[in-house]
């Protein structure tokens, strides 16, 4: 019997049922080939501590290894109780040590960045369903994912020289990239808040949407990805990311033509050879144009 947890407003927008359980997150997933993260601390504006942070990384890690999954929804439950509405606001600040933000083992951590590279490499498509606020390294988990669909009432923006924070990588190159340059100085010198109108002008965001239709945009957008070729999606998304990422993307980009090499004649005969215990024949192969 599926078990509809509400995430967002409106109408549940698939046939989720829960997968793993977890105290800081949600995880469903349905029978399409969507999976539903949501970061589940509404009292907090769903702001991460390391543990937030952990779970995160292991459903984004069983996605990843989920045959049948193809495109992730990312969000944040809401409203709280007080009527608020977030995505996520960036690190909790009520754990933030000397040195980074520290859970039940005592030591500081910075494990949002683990999750920045695992949400970015994933080979499969990350759509942000943005309600209410996105600040702070919540606007930037926003940024890493491929999509994102904001609701009318979104809010986004940088808080990090106000709070004596930065982030250096994929916050301040990789927004660049997104918005140009001028438009990321602005963001981070001086700490505004833009609306969702705002975020789409700005190419923040692929579209505004109400917030009782933001779930249900964000499953017709994934039904539509999961009609198209994953091998064609995730050499896309490889190429996409090598192109600012550095050797780091060319791996991705390039992991991914080894793997489909693996699958050829060619490769195969190379490797039976060596099993075999004979010199290779690529003869069958040819040197094409
Ligand atoms: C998000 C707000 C704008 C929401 O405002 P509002 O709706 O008026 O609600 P509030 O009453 O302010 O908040 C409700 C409740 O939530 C608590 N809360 C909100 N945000 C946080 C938070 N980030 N940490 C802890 N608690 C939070 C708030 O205290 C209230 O609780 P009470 O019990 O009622 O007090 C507004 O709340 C706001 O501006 N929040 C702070 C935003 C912020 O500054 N975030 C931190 C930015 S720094 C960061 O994210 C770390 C970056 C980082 O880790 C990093 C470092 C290096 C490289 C990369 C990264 C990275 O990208 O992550």
């Amino acid at each position: 019997m599926a078990e509809l947890r509400q995430v967002l407003p409106g109408d549940p927008a698939a046939a989720w049922t829960a997968w793993g359980t977890y105290t800081d997150i949600l995880v469903d997933r349905c029978s399409e080939g969507i999976a539903r993260v949501a970061i589940n601390r509404p009292a907090k504006r769903n702001a991460f501590r390391p543990q937030t942070v952990v779970e995160l990384c292991d459903a984004f890690s069983r996605i990843r290894d989920d045959r049948s999954i193809g495109v992730v929804l990312f969000t944040g439950v809401g409203p709280a109780a007080d009527g608020g509405f977030a995505f996520c606001s960036g690190g909790d600040q009520s754990v933030r040590g000397d040195g980074g933000y520290v859970g039940d083992d005592g030591l500081p951590r910075l494990n949002v960045l683990d999750l920045q590279r695992i949400i970015r490499s994933l080979p499969k498509v990350v759509i942000a369903l943005v309600a209410g606020y996105a600040m702070g390294g919540g606007q930037v988990l926003h940024l890493l994912c491929d999509l994102s669909l904001a609701a009318d009432n979104a809010v986004f923006g940088q808080t990090g020289p106000k709070v004596g924070s930065f982030d250096g990588g994929f916050g301040a190159g990789y927004l660049a990239r997104v918005v140009g340059q001028r438009k990321a100085r602005e963001i981070w010198f001086l700490c505004r808040r833009y609306g969702a109108d705002e975020a789409l002008r700005m190419g923040l965001v692929n579209a505004v949407v109400p917030l009782d239709q933001l779930e249900a945009e964000g499953v017709r957008w994934a039904r539509e990805v999961l009609q198209h070729s994953p091998t064609a999606i995730r050499c896309l998304k490889a190429a996409f990311n090598a192109e600012t990422d550095g050797l780091a993307g060319i791996q991705e980009l390039a992991g991914n033509a080894t793997h489909l090499f693996y699958r050829t004649d060619e490769a195969l005969e190379g490797r039976n050879a060596f099993l075999e215990k004979r010199p290779p024949d690529f003869s069958e192969t040819g040197w094409l144009p």
